[in-house]
């Protein structure tokens, strides 16, 4: 939501998919988000500039090994920077900006496939949860899309809009985001 607020075309689109899509429906199922295709973009863009757990899980080396043509030696800790990897310029075009449109008609996704993009780790020990992790954030957000018409409080402007996160292990707004909602009349929809 802090970065839809912030771009305010996108939360436009998003919601006009949702909306076009369910129609009169009245609420969201689980597999009604898998035809919302630039929701789901949004959320990638969303994983990439702001990792859940931008270190991932730090591992230990078990013997003295080379990483990216540097020793590393037994039993050193050693940490991927997710949140690094998903800002870098050789991997993603103006990779500060917020742009769920890179993802349409793209084949990354954040499977553990495709190591630009890798908000739940890869190989053996990627997260086990992470199909039901994305879906309940895609149907979570897929519903305070469609129900709500969402608008800043008055006194509040651009520049009170931050992504300042709490340190730790995983990401906590450090400042909330407080919205006004607007519920739309079913009769609308
Ligand atoms: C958007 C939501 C989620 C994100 C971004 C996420 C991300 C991650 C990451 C980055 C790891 C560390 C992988 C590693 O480097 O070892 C992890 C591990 C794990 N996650 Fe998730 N996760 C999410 C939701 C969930 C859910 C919903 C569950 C359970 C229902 C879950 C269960 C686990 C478990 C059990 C591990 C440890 C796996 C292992 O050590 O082998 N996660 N997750």
């Amino acid at each position: 939501m802090s970065f839809l607020m912030k771009n305010p075309k996108c939360l436009k689109r998003t919601q006009v998919e949702v909306r076009s899509l369910i129609g009169k429906k009245g609420f969201l199922k689980e597999y009604d988000v898998q035809n919302l295709t630039y929701l789901k973009a949004v959320i990638k863009e969303t994983f990439r500039l702001q990792p859940i757990a931008p270190l991932l899980l730090p591992r230990e080396t078990l013997q003295k090994c080379k990483i990216g043509g540097n020793e590393v030696p037994a039993k050193s800790f050693v940490y991927v920077n997710a949140w690094e990897i998903g800002r870098d310029p050789q991997a993603w075009e103006n990779p500060e900006e917020f742009c769920p449109e890179r993802f349409i008609g793209s084949r990354i996704d954040y499977k553990g496939q495709h190591f630009e993009l890798i908000p739940f780790d890869a190989g053996r020990r990627i997260c086990p949860g992470m199909h039901i992790g994305a879906t309940t954030v895609e149907l979570a957000l897929a519903n305070l899309l469609y129900k709500f018409n969402w608008e800043m409080p008055s006194g509040i402007n651009e520049k009170d809009r931050d992504f300042d996160v709490l340190s730790g292990l995983t990401t906590h707004k450090k400042n909330d985001l407080t919205l006004v909602a607007r519920k739309v009349d079913d009769y609308l929809l």
